[in-house]
C-alpha cells in the first residue's frame, strides 16, 4: 500500500540521548540557546549559559534523569512514540489514513529531519501537533519557529496546518478527569486536597501578553467543574522555576511544604499540562516534591501518572487531530 500523503507531526519537547553529563550538555546547550525560552539578550546571555550553566548544571540534572530512566530510555520519548503509534492506530480504525511521527524540538528526531523524511515519503499535508495542551510562547511558538526554520531551507514544502492549543478541548478534561477517578478508586477516595501542578513560565512573559497563565487557569478550573470539587477542595499550582527572575506563583513545592505546615494530611497530585510522564513529573514532583511534603510533616502524597497511553487520552487526541485534519483528501 502506498504510504499516506497526509502526516501528522506529533511535537514535544525532547530529552537527552542518554542519562549522562555529555548528553546534557549537549541537550541543555540547544534548550537554553533557544530565544524563546531565555529571552536575555544572546550577547550577555550565551557567556552564562557556557561560562557557568553548562559546566555544572549537566552533571545534576544527568543524575536526575539516571533515577527515571527506563530499559527503552527517557520516559518523555517513551510516551511520546507509544502515543504517535497509538494515533496512527485510532486514526486508521477512524477511516483516515494518516502517517504519524513523532518529532522533538530538541534532541532527536528533530523536527527538521522528520519533514524531510516525509518530504522523501511524498507527503502533501502535514498537520504539525504540540504535545502541549496550553499554548506558550515558550513551547508552542519555538516548535513553529523550527518548523519554519526548515520550510525556510525548502524549494517546495507541504501544507501546513498547526495546532495552538487545546486547554480547554472537552476530550482532554474528560481523559483527565477519568485518570483522577481511576486513581481515587484504586486509592479508597480522595484525599484532603488535589494540586494540579503546572510547567511555570517567567511571569514577564504573561505580563508581555502570554496567555499560558490565563490557559492553566481555565483547564484548572473545567477539571475541578467534572470532577464536582469545590475551590477549597483543589489548587493550582506551578512548578519547575529556572533561573533567578520571578516565575508564575503560586510555586509547587512551596505550596506543598505550607499545605503540610498548616494540617493538610494527605494530597493528591497531577501535572495536567504534561501529556506524557517525565523528568519534570517523575522526578521533580513524585520524588523532589514528596520529600518536601513529608518532611514538612505531611501524611501522605499520592501522585496520579499523565495521561501517557490512556485510551481515553489518545480517543481526544484522534478528535482534536481530526478537527484539524478536516477538509483535507482521504479524511
Ligand atoms: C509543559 C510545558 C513546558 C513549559 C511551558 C516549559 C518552559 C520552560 N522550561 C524551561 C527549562 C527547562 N525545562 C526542562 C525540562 C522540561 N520542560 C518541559 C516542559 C515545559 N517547559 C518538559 C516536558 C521537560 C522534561 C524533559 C524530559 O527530558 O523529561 C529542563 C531540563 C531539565 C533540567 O535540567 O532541569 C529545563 C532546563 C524554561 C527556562 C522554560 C520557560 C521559559
Ligand atoms: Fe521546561
Ligand atoms: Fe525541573
Amino acid at each position: 500500500m502506498p504510504s499516506p500523503a497526509t502526516a501528522i507531526l506529533l511535537c514535544n519537547l525532547g530529552t537527552p540521548d542518554a542519562p549522562t553529563a555529555p548528553a546534557l550538555r549537549r541537550y541543555l546547550a540547544q534548550f537554553l540557546s533557544d530565544p524563546r525560552v531565555v529571552e536575555i539578550p544572546r550577547a550577555a546571555w550565551l557567556p552564562i549559559l557556557h561560562g557557568i550553566i553548562l559546566r555544572t548544571r549537566p552533571a545534576q540534572s544527568a543524575a536526575k534523569y539516571q533515577t527515571i530512566w527506563t530499559p527503552d530510555g527517557s520516559p518523555l520519548a517513551v510516551w511520546t512514540n507509544k502515543q504517535a503509534v497509538m494515533l496512527r492506530g485510532w486514526l486508521g480504525e477512524a477511516g483516515a489514513q494518516v502517517q504519524v511521527l513523532p518529532a522533538m524540538r530538541y534532541g532527536r528526531p528533530a523536527i527538521g529531519a522528520q519533514l524531510q523524511a516525509l518530504q522523501a515519503e511524498g507527503v502533501k499535508r502535514v498537520l504539525v501537533l504540540p504535545l502541549y495542551p496550553q499554548y506558550s510562547g515558550t513551547t508552542t511558538a519555538s516548535v513553529v519557529d523550527d518548523v519554519a526554520a526548515w520550510t525556510r531551507r525548502q524549494r517546495h514544502f507541504p501544507e501546513l496546518r498547526f495546532v495552538n492549543d487545546y486547554h480547554d478541548d472537552p476530550g482532554y478534561v474528560a481523559s483527565l478527569a477519568a485518570s483522577v477517578r481511576a486513581h481515587w478508586q484504586r486509592e479508597g477516595g480522595p484525599a484532603d486536597k488535589l494540586v494540579m501542578s503546572f510547567h511555570g513560565i517567567p511571569e514577564r512573559n504573561v505580563r508581555l501578553g502570554d496567555p499560558y497563565a490565563d490557559q492553566c487557569r481555565t483547564t484548572a478550573r473545567l477539571l475541578a467543574e467534572a470532577l464536582g470539587l469545590a475551590p477549597e477542595q483543589y489548587q493550582l499550582t506551578f512548578q519547575s522555576r529556572f533561573g533567578k527572575a520571578r516565575w508564575l506563583e503560586p510555586y509547587t513545592e512551596p505550596t506543598l511544604v505550607a499545605l503540610a505546615q498548616a494540617g493538610t494530611r494527605r494530597v493528591d497530585v497531577m501535572c495536567p499540562g504534561f501529556t506524557g510522564d517525565c523528568l519534570e513529573t517523575l522526578e521533580e514532583i513524585n520524588q523532589e516534591a514528596r520529600h518536601a511534603f513529608l518532611q514538612a510533616g505531611g501524611q501522605e502524597f499520592r501522585y496520579i501518572p499523565c495521561l501517557n497511553d490512556s485510551h481515553a487520552w489518545i480517543t481526544a487526541l484522534s478528535r482534536i487531530a481530526q478537527r484539524h485534519l478536516a477538509g483535507w483528501p482521504d479524511m
